[in-house]
């Protein structure tokens, strides 16, 4: 069988530090512009010319509070605040490209289906389809308390209410308008056609829609569907929803494990176990040579904050680091946070702030690659083919040098080895990624509400 070639989006997020922090403060660093629209049409260019597949934004509602219970280590170190909005982004990025997919994260939770629905069909329409969105609900405590609630919505509550939205969202951007409803003829006087046109009735636990789809038909209709959920219900969202998913590994009989758990949850869903793209985190720092990188990795070492990491993975386990010693044991205990963070961490007894501050090394927790070209682009078909990954979200380090360096040492040795493409496709988003049209497959859950 031939073996798949590799899919590239750039990790990134609308804010100063994103994954490895501290790296900010490297005077060759340029992320504290990203209140600047060049910042972004720049990077999105450089992306495209580096023929990467997408940029994959990250997004947080709320704060990370966790850590000592504040958020003094937060602002010093720009740990995900501030934060701007990552879809007012997209049409500036997608006016100056013509391929790149844009992955925006949005939390679902705050926000009516309905509104939220125009959005991305705006964008999907700005973009000529190529936006996905990837579907969070959230894990901060702090979001709810600034949404007027005591609390966030338990667990495995969200992945039902997300459910829930799902299905509205699939009526509105599916069965509101048939394709033919536009017509747009002068001449009759009829720029729709109302018998094409109908209203999506929803009367549901979480949710009560009457309405119209405000959007015409976009290219994609439903944008592509992005998660990162890996709990048990996460899972099984995430079977019955998502087109690609992203995950965090750290050794390869893990990530096996996880990839097969992901392809059966889609399979128990009814769906193709291919249908699903699976996506791993990584970091890359390369070099002309392996000396160079090691030296590179060196320097950027120093400016890298292990704290700033620890104070985010608070927040994403739920479990206040500081109040830990060194060497003692991350106790499990009863979290609203991310699940399968907080298990990780707590699994096993043998995680202690030590040890993670040492994976930390680089102030954040994704695998790092550090080589030659060659090792680099090696290490990651070897993850491909060991574990049946489908591709990388690659983070920053020090931006946009480490996309740069990226794209002139290890894309050319991907290509050469066959392993990624040397020109885009045309086409929507979901085009480029499956290769079977703009719309969902039938197979999906959302393919079922289309207006024939
Ligand atoms: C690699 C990765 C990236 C994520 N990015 C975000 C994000 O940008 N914003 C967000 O609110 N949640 C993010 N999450 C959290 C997930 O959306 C989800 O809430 C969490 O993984 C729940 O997982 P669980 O099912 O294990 O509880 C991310 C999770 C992972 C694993």
């Amino acid at each position: 069988m031939a073996r798949k070639q590799v899919l590239l989006n750039a990790f990134n997020m609308n804010c100063v530090g994103h994954i490895n922090h501290g790296l900010w403060a490297h005077p060759r660093d340029r992320s504290s512009d990203y209140h600047s629209l060049d910042y972004w049409t720049e990077l999105a260019q450089l992306l495209e010319r580096g023929l990467f597949d997408g940029l994959f934004l990250a997004d947080i509602v709320g704060v990370y509070d966790v850590y000592e219970g504040n958020v003094d280590l937060t602002l010093r170190e720009s740990i995900q605040l501030p934060v701007n909005d990552p879809l007012m982004l997209v049409s500036a990025m997608a006016a100056s490209t013509r391929h790149l997919g844009f992955g925006v994260t949005a939390n679902l939770s705050y926000e009516a289906p309905y509104l939220f629905a125009r959005r991305l069909s705006t964008l999907d329409h700005l973009s000529r389809g190529r936006i996905g969105w990837n579907i969070v609900t959230g894990y901060l405590d702090s979001a709810a308390r600034a949404m007027g609630r005591p609390g966030q919505v338990e667990h495995d509550r969200r992945y039902d209410q997300a459910d829930e939205y799902l299905d509205v969202l699939y009526k509105l951007w599916e069965s509101s308008w048939a394709d033919d409803a536009v017509i747009g003829d002068r001449e009759r006087r009829v720029y729709a056609r109302p018998e094409r046109v109908r209203p999506v009735h929803h009367n549901g636990e979480f949710y009560q829609v009457e309405g119209y789809h405000l959007t015409e038909p976009s290219p994609q209709r439903t944008p592509v569907l992005f998660q990162a959920g890996a709990s048990a219900r996460g899972l099984r969202f995430a079977g019955q929803h998502a087109e690609c998913v992203f995950i965090m590994g750290q050794d390869r009989n893990s990530v096996r494990k996880q990839v097969s758990a992901i392809r059966q949850a889609a399979q128990a869903a009814g769906r193709d176990p291919e249908a699903i793209k699976v996506f791993m985190g990584i970091t890359v720092v390369v070099g002309a040579t392996e000396q160079h990188a090691k030296e590179k990795h060196a320097e950027y070492l120093r400016y890298a904050s292990p704290e700033a990491g620890l104070a985010h993975y608070a927040a994403s386990t739920g479990i206040d680091l500081s109040r830990y010693g060194p060497d003692e044991p991350i106790r499990a205990q009863k979290t609203n946070a991310i699940e399968s963070a907080a298990k990780a961490l707590t699994h096993g007894g043998d995680w202690t702030v030590r040890r993670i501050l040492e994976q930390n090394a680089l102030g954040g927790r994704y695998p790092a690659l550090v080589g030659s070209p060659s090792a680099v682009a090696e290490q990651m078909l070897d993850w491909v083919d060991d574990t049946g990954l489908d591709g990388f979200n690659l983070t920053r380090t020090v931006t946009p040098e480490s996309y740069e360096d990226f794209i002139r040492w290890v894309m050319p040795e991907l290509q050469n080895r066959g392993r990624y493409k040397t020109a885009y496709a045309q086409g929507s988003l979901r085009h480029k990624l499956f290769g079977a049209g703009s719309r969902l497959p039938v197979q999906h859950p959302g393919a079922a509400h289309r207006f024939v």
